[in-house]
């Protein structure tokens, strides 16, 4: 299984605890806000470029933080690791610690894990967030999102001012790993119908196994391929996804397209 770099830091981890599934590496990727000590440029303050899954996932998230500032009882149920909000979403003690610590810059730590078969794209979809300035946007960005309509995911933009320290976990790790998860992006290719199958196995393993909730995100990758090499038609995925109750979109890494699907039971937690 390859693993890219596409941080500034690599972290390289090993488990203090046997995971539940055996992965051979757990590498984590992550970009340390608030400045690139590339670039320094300061952290986004939006939410990434449009088309990708991440956006969706960090939408969700400050829904998520919205409906609890509304309910405070939801934030004193929220326990560190295995607790679950009844919206669906789970905050670790690192969420709040990384809020707190970074209260000044209102950084807010998310990680995102990537799941899916070999092949699919996870890392090239990974590496493309990074690349298409997701973790450092600039005011142009901003105004460009803004301007966006009758998009359903940007109607949380307030919440998406705060800023985020986003870590990405692209290595299938299912396990103690996902406690600290904030957002699951399951991919599969278009062009391979048995990764299509295996989203459901993914699906299952964290939902049913470690019972735990996070957001989930369908993702159909490599939409820029001819149709000839096309062997899961876009309303299979919708079809699938829907009755997963998760978001779906389909997207191209390599060209930085897509569009987000439907995922009614999904949202039908927040409306
Ligand atoms: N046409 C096209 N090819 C893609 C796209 N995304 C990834 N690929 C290609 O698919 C192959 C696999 O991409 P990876 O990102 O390494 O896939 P992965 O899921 O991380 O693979 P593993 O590390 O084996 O789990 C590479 O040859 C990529 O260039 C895309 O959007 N369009």
């Amino acid at each position: 299984m390859a693993t890219s770099i596409y941080s500034l830091n690599k972290i390289d981890e090993t488990p203090t605890t046997p995971l539940a599934v055996p992965i051979p590496s757990c590498s984590r990727f992550v970009i340390r806000s608030p400045q690139c000590p590339a670039c320094y440029a300061p952290p986004s303050s939006v939410s990434p470029i449009q088309n990708l899954a991440l956006e969706t996932l960090l939408a969700y998230w400050g829904e998520a933080r919205e409906k609890k500032e509304q309910f405070p009882e939801l934030k004193r149920n929220t326990s560190p690791t295995n607790s679950s909000s009844s919206s669906g979403f789970e905050e670790s003690e690192d969420l709040h610690n990384s809020s707190s610590q970074n209260e000044d810059c209102c950084i807010q730590k998310f990680n995102i894990a990537i799941l899916g078969a070999s092949g699919v794209g996870k890392s090239r979809l990974a590496r493309t967030q990074y690349l298409n300035r997701l973790f450092f946007g600039t005011i142009e960005d901003n105004k460009e999102l803004s301007i966006r309509e009758n998009d359903d995911s940007r109607r949380s933009d307030p919440e998406l001012q705060a800023k985020f320290m986003i870590e990405i976990l692209d290595n299938n790790i299912i396990g103690q790993d996902l406690n600290e998860v904030h957002g699951v992006i399951i991919a599969y290719s278009i062009s391979d119908y048995e990764s299509f199958l295996e989203v459901e196995k993914f699906f299952k393993e964290i939902k049913g196994v470690y019972q735990k909730e996070v957001p989930i995100i369908v993702v159909a990758t490599k939409s820029d391929l001819e149709s000839s090499k096309r062997m899961v038609s876009t309303k299979d995925g919708e079809i699938l996804a829907n009755r997963l109750g998760c978001l779906f979109m389909e997207v191209s890494a390599k060209k930085n397209k897509g569009f987000y699907g439907i995922g009614a039971a999904h949202r039908k937690e927040y409306d």
